[in-house]
């Protein structure tokens, strides 16, 4: 057995854990939107276990907006080190990468309507 090799690699393991939060915490200070998308997953979840709602959707769902968020962000800092320059290919990137924010959150309030929306209307009734 070699517990030496298991320790290190779960060390490593632990040290991407570190960076991938500081990713995480670095997204949610310079970007309003993901801080506004975290307030509102945080939101969603609550009122999901506050009307006992299926937690499986909303939880994906807040759990793709908001992966999608930091993938944009990534892209937005790979495209400006690349170049600051303003270029067609630059803005395609960009442009396409929020998309696929606006997307999922599109889908996301879709399935919060139709998972929540019954029971958050007839507790309001
Ligand atoms: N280098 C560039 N060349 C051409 N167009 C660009 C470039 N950089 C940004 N843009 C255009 O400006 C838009 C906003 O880009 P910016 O990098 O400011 O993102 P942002 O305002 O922080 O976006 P988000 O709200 O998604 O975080 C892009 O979607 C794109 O249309």
């Amino acid at each position: 057995m070699n517990s030496g090799g298991s320790a290190l690699s779960l060390r490593r393991w632990w040290r991407s854990v570190g960076f991938a939060w500081a990713g995480v915490a670095h997204t949610y200070r310079s970007q309003p939107n993901f801080r506004i998308e975290v307030w509102a997953a945080v939101t969603a979840l609550g009122l999901t276990v506050l009307l006992r709602a299926p937690l499986a959707p909303i939880a994906l769902c807040c759990a793709l907006v908001l992966s999608l968020e930091l993938v944009n962000t990534a892209l937005e800092a790979a495209v400006d080190l690349a170049s600051l320059e303003r270029h067609p290919l630059a803005r395609a990137a960009k442009d396409a990468a929020a998309g696929a924010v606006l997307v999922a959150s599109g889908g996301a309030l879709l399935v919060g309507v139709s998972v929540l929306g019954g029971a958050l209307w007839s507790r309001l009734t």
